[in-house]
Formats: structure tokens, C-alpha cells, sequence
């Protein structure tokens, strides 16, 4: 393939519609990662958004690995499980006390048993179990409205039934492999050399890594919960894979389990479950797992008032939901208002024919923390 020539640029695919709210710092960012050197193809998704390194909510083609495109949250993704617990049997008050042992994470003894003969096993247990701060979550939600019925009947789900959707990736650990590397990555690493391969090592012990972490919370979950649950997808969208003579570097945009993702709304807001067809080759395999931010955590502390009265109310959802977060900021920052309208996200993504919902999901119980100690 080769280097293209100083000054070529990678062709950019945006698939997002006129409706989208799209920020223009965040189409600079991807004006800018378009020129750097050796990058071929760029797909831009309708939750795009501005980030540290550069855009939220791509995929980017590049004949090299450019660390900084994945950032510290190496293997976020979104695991969604379907509950066998009936909706009458879910006290939402009964259900918040009772998830508080998330806090905890898995204690050392389920963690070396949960990672044992995975890739991830060499990062060590040390916080297996926890979702770590910002916009991860663990929510408890009920299947809202159907719209593809013979798909939703095929998965074994009807309106009413309960899922969790589990939003984690590899904590500390991706984290360190990122600040290890950081000082040598400016123009990206070249596939063959040393940094490169300790790098894709690291990397993929962390994506299974966050992969563990996220069933042992949902198993945790489901524990408290005394229910059982099924995996329905697990779909990361912060990582590195090959994509055919290049590396393909997806930033908050998903890689499809077989053919499902699914795609968050906000705590005040419908989660989907999508199906992702092969798509058009410029979608590079991807597709959005998320509504995007609309505002950022800034931003946000700006348009809602750090009052008491405000903040309680926050703890209610328009769905009747409970929101689990003794972290005033996190609060704030997270509030359903930072993101963009989902149902826009998925019709920009039907009209280019790279999903479709399955079926929408309301928030019944959204967890993130709760004041008591945990074991990290
Ligand atoms: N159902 C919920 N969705 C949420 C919540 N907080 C954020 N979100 C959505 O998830 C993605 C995550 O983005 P990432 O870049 O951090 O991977 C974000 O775009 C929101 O649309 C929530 O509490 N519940
Ligand atoms: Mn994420």
C-alpha cells in the first residue's frame, strides 16, 4: 500500500445526515487526523463528537498504529444481556439497594477464577469487576417497543421483557498501557517495529480484559438481581484490528457481534438494539454505539444549577427510572441533556443502510456509584 505522498489526505465518509448535530471542532478534528501520515479512510458516525485526540464516534484506516486514536479506555464497549427476571418482580427500590455491591468489584478470589486462561489474565485482577467513572454504567432496562418482531422474537424478546446493558472497558490497566506509550506515538508506529508489537500484546489482553470485566459485572448484577441472565452481544468500540492490508482504529464506534450492537441513549433516554448488516465498504465495518455528547462535562456544570434540590430530582428519570451516583459532578456531567437525541443517531444510520433497531429500550435502573467503599 505504501505511504500516501506528504499533503494527501484520507478520503473522509461522513454518515450522518443534515438533522445531526454535528460540532465543527469535531470536523476539524477529523479534517486534521485525515492528513496524517499513512492514513487511508476515515468513517464518521452521527454520534460523532470532539475529543482528546481527536474525534469520537469514527473509524480511521491507517497503514500504521496510532495509539492515540484508542486513548486510555482501551476495549470500552457495551455488553447487553437479556434478564430472566419478569418486570413485576423488579422493585426498583428493593433492586438499587441491592446493586450497591457493584461498588465493590469482584472480590480476588472470582477475579483470578473469572480471567483464568483468558488473554486478559496476565493484567492481573486488580479491579475486575468495577465500571470505573465518567459515562460508564450498568443499567437495568425494559424492552420499550419492537420494531423488527421476527428478530426480536429469534433473540427470545418481547415488550416488557428485562435487560442490562453493561458499559465498562479496561481501567487502570488500558489507561497504563496508554501513558507508557504516549511519548512515542506523534506520527504513529510503524506495524513491524518493537513499540508497535508491545504495544498490539498489550492491547489485546486489555480488550479481553474489558470483555471479563464486563460479564463479571453483569454476572454480579444478575446476582443481586436473583436472576439469571443470556448474553445477546457484546460489541467493543474503542480498539485496534486488522481491516485487510491496514489497522483499523475504532474511537466510540462499534464492531458488530454477530450483526448486533447495541446503541445507548443517555440515562433520560431510549437505548436501541440494532442489527448491522455488511454495509457499505466505506462504513469500514462500523457503526455507532452511542447517541454522542452533546455538551461537554464543562459545559454541563454551566446549564445545571449544583443545588440540592435539582440534584435530587436528577436521581428520578421521566421513566420513573432510578439514577445510582453519589458523585454530585458525575451527576452533572452525565445528565441525559450532554447527549444527543438517539432516535436521530439511528434513523441517520438506517438511511445509509448501516443498521436497524431491533428494538428500543427504556431506563429503569441506571447504576454508576454509590457512597461506600469498594474493594479498588
Ligand atoms: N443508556 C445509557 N446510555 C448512556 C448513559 N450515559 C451515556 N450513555 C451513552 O453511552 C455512550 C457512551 O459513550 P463513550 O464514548 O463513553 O463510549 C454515550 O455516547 C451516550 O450516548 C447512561 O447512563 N445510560
Ligand atoms: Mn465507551
Amino acid at each position: 500500500m505504501g505511504n500516501p505522498p506528504i499533503g494527501a489526505r484520507a478520503e473522509v465518509c461522513p454518515f450522518y445526515s443534515d438533522a445531526a448535530w454535528i460540532e465543527g471542532r469535531a470536523v476539524d478534528q477529523l479534517n486534521e487526523v485525515a492528513a496524517w501520515p499513512g492514513m487511508t479512510a476515515i468513517a464518521a458516525f452521527p454520534d460523532l463528537h470532539p475529543g482528546r485526540h481527536g474525534p469520537v464516534g469514527a473509524a480511521f484506516l491507517a497503514d500504521r498504529i496510532y495509539p492515540q486514536l484508542i486513548g486510555p479506555d482501551i476495549g470500552c464497549g457495551m455488553a447487553l444481556f437479556r434478564l430472566d427476571l419478569p418486570r413485576r418482580r423488579l422493585k426498583l427500590d428493593k433492586a438499587v439497594r441491592r446493586l450497591e455491591v457493584l461498588q465493590d468489584g469482584a472480590t480476588p478470589d472470582e477475579a483470578a477464577m473469572a480471567l483464568a486462561g483468558t488473554p486478559g489474565a496476565p493484567l492481573g485482577p486488580h479491579g475486575l469487576g468495577t465500571l470505573g467513572g465518567g459515562n460508564h454504567f450498568c443499567e437495568v432496562q425494559a424492552v420499550a417497543g419492537i420494531s423488527d418482531p421476527a428478530r426480536a422474537a429469534a433473540l427470545g424478546l418481547a415488550r416488557g421483557d428485562l435487560c442490562l446493558l453493561v458499559h465498562s472497558g479496561s481501567r487502570g490497566h488500558g489507561a497504563g498501557i496508554f501513558t507508557g506509550i504516549e511519548a512515542r506515538w506523534s506520527v504513529g508506529l510503524t506495524p513491524d517495529s518493537d513499540a508497535a508489537q508491545d504495544y498490539l500484546a498489550l492491547h489485546a489482553a486489555a480488550q479481553a480484559w474489558a470483555r471479563v470485566n464486563r460479564r463479571v459485572l453483569a454476572d454480579r448484577a444478575a446476582e443481586a438481581l436473583r436472576c439469571d441472565l443470556r448474553l445477546l452481544c457484546d460489541a467493543p468500540h474503542n480498539h485496534l484490528a486488522r481491516h485487510g492490508a491496514g489497522w483499523l482504529h475504532r474511537k466510540g464506534a462499534a464492531a458488530p457481534d454477530r450483526g448486533l450492537a447495541p446503541l445507548a441513549g443517555s440515562r433520560e433516554s431510549l437505548s436501541y438494539l440494532l442489527t448491522v448488516p455488511k454495509g457499505p465498504a466505506q462504513a469500514l465495518g462500523s457503526v455507532s454505539h452511542g447517541a454522542g455528547r452533546r455538551f461537554d462535562r464543562a459545559a454541563m456544570h454551566g446549564r445545571i444549577p449544583r443545588v440540592k434540590s435539582t440534584q435530587e430530582a436528577m436521581r428520578q428519570t421521566a421513566f420513573g427510572g432510578r439514577v445510582v451516583c453519589t458523585d454530585r459532578d458525575l451527576l452533572i456531567e452525565e445528565a441525559g441533556s450532554a447527549y444527543k437525541d438517539p432516535a436521530q443517531v439511528v434513523a441517520d444510520l438506517a438511511s445509509f443502510g448501516l443498521a436497524a433497531p431491533i428494538l428500543a429500550l427504556e431506563p429503569l435502573i441506571t447504576f454508576k456509584t454509590c457512597a461506600r467503599e469498594g474493594r479498588t
